[in-house]
């Protein structure tokens, strides 16, 4: 049903990409990706320290890693001889206007969003799996589709229009993700972390926050348990919720900062 062909020309010098070797008709099921099942499964952190110690292995750490949930990515068990041997699901390029998307039944299977005619290329929108702290955030997209947003910053699952439109085509995990927007939003400039000693999650600062910016925004209660804002003392605390619990940063915080807030005090 696919063929892999080279696409130096589109993509850059070694880039490869999955065409259509037949037609495909619109809901076929393409392809079931073994590599949840058998990939390692890594934190963000243990991924930008293996690339600290072993930098050769950045390009395939961060092509072939896609993210399950928050802070955990699924690389191909033979990263360490960087082959995908039969992964062939790997090879799928982004594109902003996919003609392929997840099956909402079974996350790991690829299937036709339309109709495909030969020799087409079979692409997803790499945002039906990742969000902001994504390895490759900032790659420059090469689609050449007339709705390229330019450079891939994986918010989108934010965007309504695109929930309409892709949402039972999105991985379990951002389904999960736009689920919880209503109740449990966090400004694009944090992820989430997970390596912490007792393992509790923790949110943390991606890119610079400026003091007064809006970090996060709850429409339960604002409980430690209800979310991942670590807890600090009045004085140590980076951030206060405002009379709209939405969490405001008390001063600029740089990437990486821990957003922490007082919880004995008045909230
Ligand atoms: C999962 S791999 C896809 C397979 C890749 N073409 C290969 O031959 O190994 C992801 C990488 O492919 C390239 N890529 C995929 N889609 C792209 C796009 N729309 N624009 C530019 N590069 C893209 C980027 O280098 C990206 O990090």
């Amino acid at each position: 049903m696919i063929r892999i062909v080279d696409a130096s020309e589109k993509y850059g010098e070694g880039q490869q990409m999955i065409v259509a070797a037949e037609p495909i008709a619109a809901g076929e099921k393409i392809w079931w990706c073994p590599c949840s099942d058998d990939g390692f499964i890594l934190s963000r952190d243990e991924i930008l320290h293996l690339i600290e110690l072993q930098p050769h292995l950045r390009n395939f750490l961060c092509w072939y890693s896609h993210m399950t949930e928050d802070d955990t990515y699924v690389i191909p068990r033979t990263f360490a001889t960087q082959q995908h041997d039969d992964d062939e699901c790997v090879l799928f390029n982004h594109s902003c206007e996919p003609n392929c998307g997840f099956d909402s039944d079974y996350g790991q299977t690829i299937v036709a969003m339309r109709s495909i005619s030969i020799g087409e290329e079979l692409t997803y929108d790499y945002s039906f799996l990742e969000t902001e702290s994504s390895l490759i955030r900032g790659l420059v997209c090469e689609c050449n589709t007339p709705s390229c947003v330019g450079t891939l910053m994986f918010d989108r699952y934010r965007d309504e229009e695109f929930q309409k439109r892709f949402y039972l085509y999105m991985s379990p995990y951002l389904q999960r993700r736009v689920r919880e927007l209503k109740t449990k939003w966090y400004s694009t400039k944090c992820f989430t972390r997970s390596a912490t000693d007792e393992k509790r999650k923790s949110l943390h600062a991606l890119e610079w926050i400026q003091a007064g910016e809006i970090v996060a925004r709850f429409s339960g209660p604002i409980d430690i348990d209800n979310h991942f804002i670590a807890k600090a003392s009045k004085s140590e605390a980076t951030c206060m919720v405002d009379a709209h619990k939405q969490v405001i940063s008390l001063y600029d915080l740089p990437p990486q900062s821990e957003i922490t807030l007082n919880y004995h005090g008045k909230l």
